[in-house]
């Protein structure tokens, strides 16, 4: 991937829609709006324009055009947006006319944004932010993805980074001074006061309970239990359609199910599995491995069981995560007394009648509020955040402990603590880093 080049692509949904936007980037921007329209319109100024096939002169669309000189824009680059009809015969002819204009190529997945990382316009969290903001399915997710953009952990993590550059400028200046390399205890002291604080604050931004990432890839909800339950009937009312086939077959689900709710903002990810049974089937063995490794992995257990069957317990390893619900209460008449045997929340439902169904619903809602948090956005929200901090805190904890022992490996240790934050927010180690996260990115973007 060459930076001198051009780029543009298509960089909004679909066609074919109302508008289309079309984006260039590089230092061929200006030649390609002259060769596109005869002219580089005024700066930030959205301008109205014909816009031409370079070559033959002929009228493809009218479109509304911008011109976003660099380094004021949002790559760092020369860009331009073309605001055209969306038809697919018109975006067409303008990538194509694009591509005729000598310098100027496809964009790659991410690549816009790329360019802006690399021009410094964004740091690594930021972009990651960015990512989240477009994949985003509900308005916590939303919000989380957005404080990221604006750098709540980029603007964080270059802070800790400059004080602890500055403790490691302490030590090292120490170092430079000494003889018999150790460092006057005038200049270590404060260093490592400094740097005692700063690891606490590190730890406190990791002790959240993982909520961030939770909330970024969902709260998951594994629906389990016998055969025949009402499993599949249960995330079928819950969602409103046949998501899931429903027999009075025992043994009907294999697969497992998943379907995506907004449950007044909070992601939930409900699962729906095979019935648990020992079984001679080898499919529906297959399917009973599946359900019982993602109730395992889930965040909570639904273990559903028929109201007039109630005597099959969860499995040990889910039990302090499942609830109970008891389907059929249509069938049942009266509610039997709760089960002792299993602790946790009890509901009763119909699929037939979708009574206990709000009910379950709204505590849900709850529960996923309650393990992802509401309130303040989390400063950790991806694997790669918790590594990098973990990492930065464990080099911190051994700087401490070197205190009586030698500066140097002091010193040493807060340069793997810089490094590590260095990368977090994509200032070290930074292209493999890249490659993974752009290869979620969609082309345009
Ligand atoms: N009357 C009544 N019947 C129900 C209710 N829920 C499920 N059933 C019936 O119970 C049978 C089994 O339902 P499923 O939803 O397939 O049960 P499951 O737990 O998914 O079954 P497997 O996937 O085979 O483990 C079907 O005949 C459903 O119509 C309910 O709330 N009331
Ligand atoms: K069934
Ligand atoms: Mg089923």
């Amino acid at each position: 991937m060459q930076s001198h080049d051009t780029v543009f692509a298509l960089s909004s949904g679909r066609p074919p829609a109302a508008i289309a936007v079309v984006r260039v980037s590089g230092p061929q921007t200006a030649d390609a709006l002259a060769a596109l329209i005869g002219r580089v319109p005024k700066a930030r100024h959205a301008t109205l324009a014909t816009v031409r096939e370079p070559a033959s002169r002929e009228a493809i669309d009218q479109a509304v055009v911008l011109w976003f000189p660099g380094p004021g824009s949002e790559t760092g680059e020369d860009t331009a947006e073309f605001q055209l009809h969306g038809g697919r015969a018109v975006i067409a002819a303008v990538l194509k006319a694009l591509a005729s204009v000598p310098g100027c190529r496809m964009a790659e997945p991410g690549e816009f944004t790329r360019r802006a990382f690399h021009k410094g316009k964004l740091d690594l969290t930021r972009v990651e932010g960015l990512a989240d903001l477009i994949a985003a399915d509900t308005d916590a997710q939303r919000r989380q993805a957005l404080s990221h953009l604006k750098g709540l952990l980029g603007d964080r993590a270059e802070g800790w980074r400059r004080r602890l550059i500055e403790a490691q400028a302490l030590v090292e200046a120490g170092l430079d001074f000494s003889d018999e390399g150790d460092v006057p205890a005038g200049l270590l002291a404060p260093a490592l006061a400094q740097v005692t604080v700063l690891r606490d604050e590190i730890r406190r931004a990791l002790e959240d309970g993982g909520r961030g990432e939770r909330l970024r890839d969902g709260f998951v909800v594994a629906i389990a239990g016998p055969p025949n339950a009402g499993k599949s009937s249960l995330l079928n009312r819950i969602v409103r359609r046949e998501a899931a086939i429903v027999s009075p077959i025992p043994g009907t689900t294999r697969d497992v199910v998943e379907v995506h709710l907004d449950l007044r903002g909070q992601p939930v990810t409900l699962l729906d599995t095979a019935g648990l049974r020992d079984t001679d089937d080898p499919v529906e063995q297959e399917g009973v491995r599946r359900a019982r490794e993602r109730a395992g992995g889930a965040d909570l257990v639904l273990w559903v069981q028929d109201a007039q069957d109630r005597t099959e317990v969860p499995p040990e390893d889910i039990r302090h995560r499942a609830w109970t619900v008891s389907t059929k209460i249509d069938l049942a008449g009266a509610r039997g007394p709760a089960e002792s045997r299993i602790a946790g929340r009890q509901f009763f439902t119909s699929a037939v009648t979708g009574d206990g169904i709000p009910e379950l619903l709204a505590a849900l809602q709850a529960e996923a509020e309650a393990q992802v948090g509401v309130g303040e956005p989390a400063l950790v929200v991806r694997a790669r955040h918790r590594v990098a901090l973990e990492e930065t805190a464990a080099a911190l904890d051994r700087a401490l402990a070197q205190r009586t022992g030698s500066d140097e490996l002091v010193a040493e240790d807060l340069r793997l603590a810089a490094r590590s934050l260095g990368r977090l927010v994509g200032r070290v180690d930074v292209e493999d880093i890249l490659d993974v996260i752009f290869r979620d990115f969609c082309i345009g973007k």
